[in-house]
């Protein structure tokens, strides 16, 4: 099948030489054509310009839009979509003034969910975590990362990495599987909290390795979850079974963990809502992403990630929904381009480049996604009529998506 696109009002992000990410100053360059075309044949990228440019071509389909905005569908790289049931009650708790901390300590937060996972049997899960990537899909986001981190036992942790390989094979969008059963310390090793770390590392690692169910190795490096030290062992178990670092720091305590994560060469450190200036020093000239979540601060009432600061220092900046049932239970990544505008002051430009080209860089994608270059894959959002780029975070909260293309098909009604 071949589209033709015409008359975009803006084609956004477009790079005929694609680049692996973008940082600093660079972020404020948003490449954009207006009055473009863009070429689809079968799955992916073929050619694109200025209308006047328009050359023949074999289309099938010719899809007008007039008025409309043009670009990449959103790279999410960190969700955590893979959940059993909800944590409303905890919603609740929080408006009446119990913490987030003083939730998880009560036996809530992330043990709520692994009870609830436990009590679901798989194919239910799926059906679950099948219909929330179907609501983001239509919400514009064509690549993702899913972790496991809900299970908490070997048995159920390769539940959760089974429900995501299903996933992977039933839906077209790119999906990035992650390990993460150093979430938290289950329930039956709270006072033996080195024999869960071995487990990790002696069972569960092997185990998921050995079936290829994994491709990253996330930790929660917290106060309260796992130290510094605990982190190390557990990235270099991973590694040793080829699984890169991206892990979760710097959500409540800033103990060392954005340091812990770039000498093992994570891939990318996120939350980053407690940053000091040494965690912005070490991350300068690294390969690692930094990667926000304003949703979550969102949803917590917890500080933003001083996006705005690490920027100006020439850090890049991805940005990702936390898609969860306890501290983000919303998968919108309009919301969350919106958001990073409204509360870090980074520009709509900085925005989209951080949702899109660097959220590709964060799951391994930057060859394939998150620009529009010839020969990439075709995931792409068409906006409603909208004066231009800069009304998607401008008019937050609403919704400008007309359509979502997944390797060239249309999947949105
Ligand atoms: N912070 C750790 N993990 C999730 C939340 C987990 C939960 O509350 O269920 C996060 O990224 O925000
Ligand atoms: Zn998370």
């Amino acid at each position: 099948m071949n589209i033709l696109i015409k008359n975009i009002r803006q084609l956004l992000q477009v790079r005929d030489t694609p680049v692996q990410k973008v940082s600093g100053r660079e972020m404020k360059n948003l490449p954009v054509i207006e009055n473009a075309y863009l070429y689809i044949e079968n799955n992916t990228i073929a050619d694109y310009g200025k209308m006047e440019d328009l050359p023949e071509t074999k289309a099938n389909e010719i899809i007008n839009a007039a008025g409309k905005v043009v670009m990449p569908a959103w790279c999410d790289s960190h969700t955590h979509i893979v959940y059993a049931g909800n944590r409303e009650q905890e919603f609740v708790d929080r408006i009446n003034g119990l913490s987030y901390e003083e939730i998880a300590n009560r036996g809530g937060g992330i043990l709520n969910s692994a009870k609830k996972l436990e009590e679901t049997p798989e194919d239910d899960l799926y059906r679950q975590s099948a219909k929330r990537l179907e609501e983001v899909i239509a919400m514009g986001t064509g690549a993702i990362e899913i972790k496991s981190g809900y299970g908490l036992s070997t048995d159920a942790e390769l539940k959760m990495l089974r429900v995501i390989r299903r996933l992977q094979t039933n839906y077209d969008i790119p999906i990035k599987a992650t390990f993460l059963g150093a979430h938290a310390i289950p329930a039956n090793y709270r006072n033996d909290r080195k024999g869960y770390i071995d487990l990790l590392i002696n069972e569960m690692i092997p185990a998921i390795a050995e079936k290829g169910l994994a491709e990253y190795v996330d930790v929660f490096c917290e106060k309260g979850y796992f130290t510094t030290e605990e982190t190390e062992r557990i990235l270099e178990a991973g590694k040793a079974f080829g699984l890169v670092p991206k892990i979760h720091v710097n959500q409540f305590h800033a103990i060392g963990g954005i340091q812990t994560g770039i000498k093992h060469n994570a891939l990318s450190v996120d939350h980053l809502e407690v940053m000091r200036d040494e965690d912005i020093e070490a991350l300068k000239g690294s390969k690692t992403m930094p990667v926000a979540l304003p949703s979550c601060s969102y949803f917590l009432s917890i500080p933003y990630t001083p996006a705005r600061k690490m920027i100006d220092a020439g850090l890049p900046l991805a940005l990702a929904t936390d898609y969860n049932p306890g501290s983000t239970p919303s998968g919108n990544m309009n919301f969350v381009v919106a958001t990073a505008c409204i509360k870090m002051k980074i520009t709509p430009e900085e925005a989209i480049n951080a949702a899109t080209v660097n959220g590709a860089y964060a799951m391994g994608l930057s060859d394939t996604h998150g620009s529009i270059t010839r020969g990439k894959e075709a995931n792409l959002i068409i906006t409603r009529d909208i004066p231009g780029y800069a009304f998607l975070p401008y008019a937050f909260g609403n919704n400008h998506i007309d359509t979502v293309l997944i390797r060239g098909k249309v999947v949105t009604p």
